[in-house]
């Protein structure tokens, strides 16, 4: 089993989430507002280790009332700094990492009680298996909030439910796309759309569900 997976995004008209320079904010109040509605009615949010990295979040519900759920980084070589604000509560915050490094790099993130699921590492993590360790331990439901590398290897494997995307009314012409398929091939992924909805006059949010790929294509 696996949880039911939802990625969250915010991108330009032209499909970008940052410009080259890392830029990314792109969103207006009642899209803040979204995300942090999403990450209440979530049990954990995932986000990569360029995203961390970049923009130093914190992952926390602060917009609307409720809970804030499990941090969750996925990161193949564990270069994350230890300072992100997402360790300041490191019970509940989770690493995805490869099996293959040495006992130095995972022991500093658990002598500060982060939790470190290590899976297999061929050029991309093994993200079936991270998504099982997930479920297993009580995250059923998943937000996960970027950035492209992360997103597109989720839905190449077939392991994203929904896309909640808002269109913001800029163009960038270049930086980071919603998805970037980085070492993974190209797919022509499907998406049906379930809702639409206008936010702040010149922003829209579109939920969609997957209708292809839906199971591991791997
Ligand atoms: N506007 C928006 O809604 C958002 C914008 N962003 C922006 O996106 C940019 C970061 O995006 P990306 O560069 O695509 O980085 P990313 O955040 O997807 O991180 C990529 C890195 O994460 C690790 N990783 C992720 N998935 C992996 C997998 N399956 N296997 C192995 N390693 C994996 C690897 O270390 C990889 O280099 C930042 O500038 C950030 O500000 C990020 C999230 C939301
Ligand atoms: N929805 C959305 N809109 C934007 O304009 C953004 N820049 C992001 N970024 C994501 O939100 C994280 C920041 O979270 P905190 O406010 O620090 O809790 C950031 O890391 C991206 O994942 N999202």
């Amino acid at each position: 089993m696996r949880p039911y997976v939802i990625i969250f995004s915010t991108m330009t008209v032209d499909g970008k989430i940052a410009n080259s320079d890392g830029y990314s904010k792109l969103s207006c109040i009642d899209d803040f507002r979204l995300q942090h509605y999403l990450r209440s009615n979530s049990d954990g949010v995932m986000v990569g280790a360029n995203t961390v990295i970049n923009d130093d979040p914190s992952l926390t519900v602060r917009l609307v009332k409720g809970t804030s759920p499990y941090k969750i980084i996925v990161d193949s070589k564990l270069i994350v700094p230890l300072s992100s604000k997402i360790f300041q509560n490191p019970a509940k915050s989770i690493i995805i990492t490869s099996n293959n490094l040495n006992k130095e790099r995972y022991e500093k993130f658990e002598k500060i009680g982060v939790r470190i699921i290590k899976v297999d590492f061929n050029g991309v993590l093994d993200m079936v298996t991270a998504l099982k360790n997930l479920y297993d331990i009580g995250i059923k439901r998943l937000m996960v909030e970027g950035g492209g590398h992360l997103n597109y290897s989720l839905l190449y494997n077939g392991l994203v439910d929904e896309l909640w995307v808002t269109i913001s009314p800029f163009a960038f012409g270049g930086g980071t796309s919603i998805f970037e398929k980085g070492i993974l091939k190209e797919i022509k992924a499907e998406f049906y759309i379930k809702e639409i909805k206008n936010l702040c006059q010149n922003w829209v949010n579109i939920k969609y569900s997957i209708l292809y790929p839906k199971k591991p294509l791997i």
